[in-house]
């Protein structure tokens, strides 16, 4: 067993963790890990937004587009797409890119071909909403923790490498635990959202800033390899209290500190469902995400029922989980959105009229 925190990424403490040396978790995680020549990687969120049937295959069209340009030079590592209908009835198709680099993705963006397409006022004229929103933390601002050593997922595919068994785990407050800064520092946040550009409405190119640490998590799930009884115990028990989460914090996240929650399904190349899916979501602080997490209805009950199938089919689940949690600086951010409605992403509450 080992510390989640890399041996590179470790420091004189000035806060402790909430166990002790000898903590012994109750069933094993294992986290990715990157080599020491990695200082900051990319996580970037391309958006399509689309409403009506009639629009979908522009919508589709033009994901193929943006992922087309991922092989250019300078491309991401690793993708996946994803979809979602927002609150106010919007598709939203995403491709989600990860960078093990932000020079190369720095690059990427500015490949004269990507630059001009996002620029084009066409963008604002095609009846498609754009988005980008891009994270890009330094390697002591973010943990990922998966429940399977061999299969990653998210930006665990571009870090190459895999942890032993992590011993930060398990219990309220081990997320926190497992990111590098928090050996240091509380990660509280100061300042506030801010539009810098545009206004947030359909029919604007608007530029949002975030503010110090907001806290950001992509928690994931696989079903596709779970079957009888495990299998009833996940789409009958466990989702519909998942999906209850998630509407919750879509529809009144706002008053917890949630920017904004996606609740998102994987899709294939070809734009068909895979059985994965998984929580988006921005937050003002990490400390605001603990506690929905921790008090909840949904969630306790989500990790009450986790804990007893885990023990129940004694540690062998085919039912994947994994999480990405970053805490982000101002500079670790940048949020764009082209004839987007003003409840998209991180413009949420951010509209005045
Ligand atoms: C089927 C879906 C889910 C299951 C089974 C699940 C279960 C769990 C479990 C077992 C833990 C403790 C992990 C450990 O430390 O070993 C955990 C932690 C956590 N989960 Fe979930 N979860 C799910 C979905 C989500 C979603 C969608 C979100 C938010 C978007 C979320 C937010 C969190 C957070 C923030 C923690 C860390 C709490 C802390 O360490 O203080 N979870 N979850």
């Amino acid at each position: 067993m080992e510390s989640a925190i890399a041996e590179h990424l470790k420091c004189p403490r000035t806060r402790h963790r909430r166990v002790e040396d000898d903590y012994t978790p109750p069933y094993p995680v294992w986290s990715a890990r990157a080599p020491a020549s990695v200082k900051r990687v990319v996580m970037g969120y391309f958006g399509v937004q689309s409403r009506g049937a009639e629009m979908q295959g522009r919508a589709c069209a033009t994901l193929m587009k943006i992922v087309r340009d991922f092989a250019l030079p300078d491309g991401p590592g690793h993708h996946d797409l994803a979809h979602y209908v927002d609150a106010d009835g919007y598709d939203n198709m995403i491709a989600i890119a990860y960078w093990s680099e932000a020079a190369a993705h720095e690059r990427w963006c500015a490949t004269p071909e990507i630059d001009a397409w996002w620029r084009s006022d066409d963008r604002l004229s095609e009846g498609l909403g754009h988005f980008r929103e891009i994270a890009s933390p330094r390697v002591e601002h973010f943990e990922t923790m998966f429940n399977t050593p061999n299969r990653f997922e998210g930006v665990g595919v571009v870090m190459g490498e895999v942890s032993g068994e992590l011993q930060e785990h398990g219990y309220w407050g081990s997320m926190r635990d497992r990111i590098p800064l928090s050996q240091t520092d509380a990660m509280a946040p100061s300042g506030t959202r801010a539009v810098i550009a545009g206004t947030p409405a359909p029919g604007q190119r608007v530029r949002v800033a975030g503010h110090e640490n907001i806290a950001m998590i992509r928690s994931g799930q696989e079903w596709a390899e779970t079957t009888g009884q495990e299998r009833t115990l996940y789409l009958e028990d466990m989702e519909p209290v998942l999906r209850e989460g998630m509407d919750f914090l879509r529809d009144e996240g706002l008053g917890i500190g949630c920017y904004s929650n996606r609740y998102m399904h994987h899709l294939d190349a070809a734009g068909a469902p895979l059985q994965k899916s998984f929580g988006l979501s921005f937050w003002r602080s990490l400390a605001d995400m603990e506690r929905w997490a921790e008090s909840h209805p949904t969630h306790v009950a989500i990790f009450g029922s986790f804990m007893r199938y885990v023990q129940a089919l004694n540690f062998q689940l085919q039912l994947r989980v994994y999480h990405e949690v970053s805490v982000l600086k101002a500079d670790e951010q940048s949020y764009e959105y082209i004839n987007c409605h003003a409840r998209s992403g991180l413009m949420n509450g951010l509209a005045t009229a």
